[in-house]
């Protein structure tokens, strides 16, 4: 192992409750969250202790179940905690977070609507004058690489076009950070190459946050810029890497990198016994 990964992939203790840095923007303090189901409670995770500073890509990985939507679904404001806290800018998450945008696998595109008419929707929302939001979509279809397709139904495009229109419409909301829950899980190994170089030039030409969640190592490595690593339900933090690559990376190139190699070879090492005893539900 190189003295750069042993350093980088040094364990973290837990837990280890550090004040929080004025870059975070968002912050997971000794949180836990338990649902009632009708088998009873169940801790879906527990002592997560996390920041994620502004500005960074960070990836969530771990076995099926660990909690890593959850955890999304907190800095969302969706769910509350059960212990700990969960802010953002310093203040306690409240139903809803607007200043973050979320995206899943299923894009959610209005079928009767076309590509500019489902960019549209946050602009109309938010009562943004006509002319000024055809200037922004125009923009935004432009970052996304979908100039020309302005008039196209969401049943006319690729799975690839189809991600790059959600992309589009949640950058039409302009949120700090973007939540994203596996959001190229469905498309294939070339198309989500592409979609992940997309997605690292977009939040770094913009100043996004992002935080990724991947059952992909591959690609939990290849995008971040820190990835964190889960244990089984109930999920806790098993290690922080730092991922030293270039920010400006070139994806297609890094099966040839021996850092990322030697990186995603111990991650694996790390996650497979988990992996096989994952959540199957
Ligand atoms: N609203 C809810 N009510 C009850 N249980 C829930 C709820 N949301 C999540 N869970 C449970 O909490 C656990 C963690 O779920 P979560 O979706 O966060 O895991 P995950 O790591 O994102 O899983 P996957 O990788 O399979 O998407 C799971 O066992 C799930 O069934």
């Amino acid at each position: 192992m190189s003295p750069a990964i042993a350093q980088a992939a040094a364990p973290v203790r837990q837990p280890e409750i550090r004040p929080v840095e004025a870059s975070t923007l968002i912050s997971y303090r000794g949180v836990g969250k338990v649902f009632e189901t009708d088998q009873g409670s169940m801790t879906a995770v527990r002592d997560i202790t996390l920041d994620i500073r502004e500005g960074e890509f960070v990836t969530l990985v771990g076995p099926s179940g660990c909690g890593k939507s959850t955890l999304l679904n907190m800095a969302a404001g969706l769910f509350e905690p059960s212990t700990g806290t969960v802010s953002y800018r310093g203040e306690i998450v409240q139903p809803y977070n607007r200043r973050v945008g979320y995206m899943t696998q299923n894009d959610h595109l209005l079928p009767w609507r076309d590509v500019t008419g489902n960019v549209m929707i946050p602009l109309e929302i938010q009562g943004v004058p006509r002319a000024e939001a055809r200037d922004r979509v125009e923009t935004l279809l432009r970052d996304v690489g979908l100039q020309g397709f302005e008039k196209s139904y969401p049943s006319q495009l690729s799975g690839g076009m189809r991600k790059r229109c959600a992309l589009a419409r949640l950058l039409a909301y302009d949120p700090e950070a973007l939540l994203m829950d596996e959001p190229f899980g469905a498309l294939d190994a070339q198309l989500r190459m592409r979609m992940q170089i997309e997605i690292r030039r977009l939040a770094m030409d913009l100043g996004k946050t992002v935080v990724f969640v991947t059952h992909d190592l591959d690609e939990a490595v290849s995008i971040a810029d820190r990835c964190v690593v889960f244990t089984q339900r109930p999920g806790t933090v098993a290690r922080i890497v730092d991922v030293p690559l270039d920010r400006d990376r070139d994806l297609m190139q890094l099966r040839h990198n021996n850092t990322y190699r030697d990186l995603t070879a111990e991650l694996w090492e790390l996650l497979a016994p988990d992996m096989e005893g994952g959540d199957r539900t």
